[in-house]
């Protein structure tokens, strides 16, 4: 299928995002684009943890998740985030679905180190006739990124991650991170354009760092030969698609003139 946009919308800019964001998205998918949402909630996820007093760490980006954080993280996710969002876009005049990774087998995953993480997944495998059969019926997909191992077993996916994965299984044409910055900053600039090894030196100098890591990580392993550039835009001054972009970071796998290999 053609003109398929994922677009992750990050929990730190969920509540911020307006209607014209929704609208937007809309807009697209009558235009007869393709929008797909992953979504986030790790601010959510943090309220109800704390609430039940439940501890928790990130390690490099990434929720230390015990059976405790998963339960509380799957019930945020799938009960609550997925919902509004897709309220919200039903307000706007859309159809939307909401479904978990775990959902007909949506978002197959693997623990990626229990001993150091727990509960936390990354995708092996992304069912991607389900979600093209939603969209040939003019749905839009919402997706709670919580997956499953072929044993039933439920695990915590960074969203980041869940939303690249699907954007490269499906051959997405394009990967949109909508976050609460305008995109990636140095020295307090906004980058335009990025490439795979200025990722790396930032990450090692330390201007990326937490919760940008993810994203990094999961826009250079989704640029394929038909997704070529990653965005990175602030939830607060973003719609999407016909209004066009307002600003952010494009991620690029090397300097203009080189194509993907
Ligand atoms: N170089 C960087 N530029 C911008 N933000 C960065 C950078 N390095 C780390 N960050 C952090 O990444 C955060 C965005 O990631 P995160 O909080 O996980 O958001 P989301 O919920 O949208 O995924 C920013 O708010 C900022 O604190
Ligand atoms: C393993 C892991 O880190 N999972 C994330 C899932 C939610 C998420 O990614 O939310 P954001 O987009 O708001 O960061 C978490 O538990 O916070």
């Amino acid at each position: 299928m053609k003109d398929i946009i994922v677009i992750k919308c990050g929990g730190s800019t969920i509540s911020e995002l307006s209607e014209a964001f929704f609208q937007s998205v809309v807009a697209m998918q009558k235009s007869g684009k393709h929008p797909i949402i992953v979504h986030g909630g790790g601010p959510a996820i943090n309220q109800l943890l704390e609430k039940l007093d439940i501890q928790s760490e990130f390690v490099d980006g990434l929720r230390k998740t015990t059976a405790d954080v998963l339960e509380t993280a799957e019930m945020v996710l799938c009960g609550k985030v997925n919902k509004q969002i897709v309220t919200s876009l039903q307000q706007a005049n859309g159809q939307a679905v909401g479904l978990s990774g775990c959902d007909g087998n949506l978002l197959q995953v693997q623990a990626i180190n229990e001993e150091k993480l727990g509960y936390v997944g990354e995708p092996t495998n992304v069912n991607t006739e389900l979600l093209i059969s939603l969209m040939e019926k003019q749905m839009i997909p919402v997706i709670a990124p919580i997956g499953m191992n072929e044993h039933g077993t439920h695990y915590n996916v960074n969203a980041d991650s869940a939303a690249g994965a699907i954007a490269k299984e499906l051959g997405a044409e394009q990967l949109v991170f909508v976050t609460d910055v305008d995109g990636i900053l140095k020295d307090g600039q906004c980058l335009e354009k990025v490439t795979a090894d200025e990722i790396e030196a930032f990450i090692e100098d330390g201007t990326i760092y937490g919760g940008m890591l993810p994203k990094v990580r999961a826009a250079l392993n989704a640029l394929t030969e038909t997704l070529q550039s990653v965005m990175i835009m602030n939830g607060k001054s973003t719609t999407v698609g016909q209004y066009g972009y307002v600003s952010g970071t494009t991620i690029v796998k090397s300097a203009v003139g080189q194509s993907v290999s």
